[in-house]
């Protein structure tokens, strides 16, 4: 039986960093990915890259067709780079196989020329999320239902195209589809979209998705999806009454669960949560001591950059000051790839609202930024909430066109404890999407 002294199992974003480090640290490690076409992981083959390049693209008005080829290119490229960046080190070596445990010190690895056991004193699961797929009638059995992985790969446009989920994945999918010019249909089954903004600003995001030509259907309640002879037929409830819509495809996009499937945890003592995430302590500890879990499959917010800094504890805790756990990460945003996108951080006004801090909710439309007006989109909102006594900010909500940069700036703010005045009184290059906190922080 082989041993290892490291084994990660999944090449996602956790994985591959901490691969390098321990290699760096002198330490032998076995990395283990099932799909040779995931090298590198789900953001950089099948997610993030591919899905804001094919974003951008629509958006430049480059064909469905060129912007795939683009696409591949650009995935083709990314996949080969993570490969050898991590396979070419000395002390790694990387298997393409399907990890599975036996017991709490024991994988079984399986690939086309058979099955192998392999110890190791440490293990690192990395194996990300995988779509939730509802009980609905026919969604099984259906020819035209689609994963956003599924989707990506389409090698023609999809005409008419209903997503199912009114979350990131459905809505970028949307923006990007309908700059496309594919007409697209949206079944949410919330009031609203985007859960983690104030009301106000949702409702505007709503009303722009929907004069672009998004047909948004909210309170939907998807009940069968049954096969046409060249498409698919959505029966869905809206408001008591039954309605049907036609498409070519439905894309599901109605969430993701933590990735566990054929890993065998059953044949451990490892625990599970009760949406199947694998549980873990303050620095990603298992309750079984040399195994982590890093990434989407330990049930913590599902981005790249929180599967990096899942690395960065860890590996504080193998190799640094070990003071770095989940209790103090950094502040960070998040951002819905739209037209224009939204980014948002911290508190919302209305949780601020109820904080019973001393607060000021600061607003500025986009359309007073001369930096959206070059770009020629100005639609659009920006709202900051700031503690009156300190003039910290408390959380921000920036929709208009470049907020994935910009929010950034906030969260730089929110993370130093720099009063907002500061921001007000900074100095911008111009014409820029950043400048308008002197305008936005104005009545501080
Ligand atoms: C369409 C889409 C768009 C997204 N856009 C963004 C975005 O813009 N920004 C952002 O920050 N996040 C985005 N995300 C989320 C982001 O992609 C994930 O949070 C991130 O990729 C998770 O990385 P990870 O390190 O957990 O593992 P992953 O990168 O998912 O890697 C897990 C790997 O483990 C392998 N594996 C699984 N089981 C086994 C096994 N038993 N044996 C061997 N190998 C195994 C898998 O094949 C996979 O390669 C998006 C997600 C999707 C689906
Ligand atoms: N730009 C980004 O950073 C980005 C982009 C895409 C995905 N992601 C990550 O991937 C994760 C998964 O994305 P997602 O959009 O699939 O999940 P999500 O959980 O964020 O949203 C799913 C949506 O589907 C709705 N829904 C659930 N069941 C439904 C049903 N039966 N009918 C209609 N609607 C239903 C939910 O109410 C929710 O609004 C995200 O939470 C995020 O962490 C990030």
């Amino acid at each position: 039986m082989k041993h290892f002294e490291n084994v990660i199992i999944g090449f996602g974003k956790a994985g591959k960093t901490l691969a390098g480090s321990l290699a760096k640290h002198g330490q032998e490690v076995l990395v283990i990915e099932k799909d040779a076409q995931m090298y590198g992981g789900t953001c950089i083959n099948v997610a993030c890259l591919p899905t804001k390049n094919m974003i951008i693209n629509a958006q430049r008005g480059v064909d469905y067709e060129k912007s795939l080829a683009i696409k591949n290119q650009l995935t083709s490229k990314l996949r080969n780079a993570n490969y050898h960046k991590i396979a070419d080190l000395d002390l790694v070596t990387v298997l393409n196989a399907t990890a599975s445990f036996i017991d709490n010190q024991t994988i079984e690895v399986t690939d086309e020329s058979g099955r192998e056991k392999i110890t190791a004193d440490k293990f690192f699961i990395n194996t990300g999320s995988t779509p939730i797929i509802p009980a609905i009638d026919g969604i099984d059995s259906s020819r035209h239902v689609y994963t956003s992985r599924e989707m990506l790969d389409a090698d023609h446009q999809t005409q008419k195209l209903t997503i199912l989920g009114s979350g990131p994945i459905g809505l970028e999918f949307a923006s990007m589809y309908q700059q496309f010019g594919s007409a697209v249909t949206v079944l949410g089954h919330s009031d609203r979209i985007l859960k983690n903004i104030d009301e106000n600003i949702a409702s505007m995001v709503e009303q722009d998705l929907i004069s672009d030509g998004i047909d948004l259907k909210l309170k939907a309640d998807l009940m069968q999806v049954k096969d046409t002879n060249d498409g698919v037929q959505l029966i869905y409830q809206q408001n008591g009454e039954k309605k049907i819509v036609d498409a070519d495809a439905l894309l599901v996009a109605t969430g993701r669960r933590s990735n566990t499937d054929g890993l065998g945890l059953e044949n451990t003592t490892i625990k599970i949560g009760s949406h199947g995430e694998i549980l873990t302590n303050d620095t990603l500890q298992t309750n079984v001591d040399h195994i982590w879990a890093l990434g989407d499959v330990n049930g913590g917010p599902k981005f790249t950059y929180i599967s990096l800094d899942d690395y960065r504890i860890v590996n504080n805790q193998l190799f640094g000051s070990k003071n770095k756990t989940l209790a103090n990460r950094p502040v960070y945003s998040t951002t819905t790839f739209l037209n224009p996108s939204i980014s948002t951080i911290g508190m919302t006004a209305s949780q601020a609202a109820l904080s019973g801090k001393n607060i000021k909710v600061l607003t500025l439309s986009a359309g007073a930024i001369p930096k959206a007006k070059v770009i020629g989109d100005d639609r659009g909102y920006l709202q900051a909430i700031v503690d009156n006594d300190s003039d910290e900010i408390l959380g921000a909500t920036i929709y208009a066109e470049e907020s994935y940069e910009t929010i950034n700036l906030i969260a730089l703010a929110m993370q130093t404890h720099t009063p907002a005045t500061i921001l007000r009184d900074q100095i911008y290059a111009h014409p820029t999407m950043t400048e308008s906190f002197n305008d936005l922080f104005a009545d501080l």
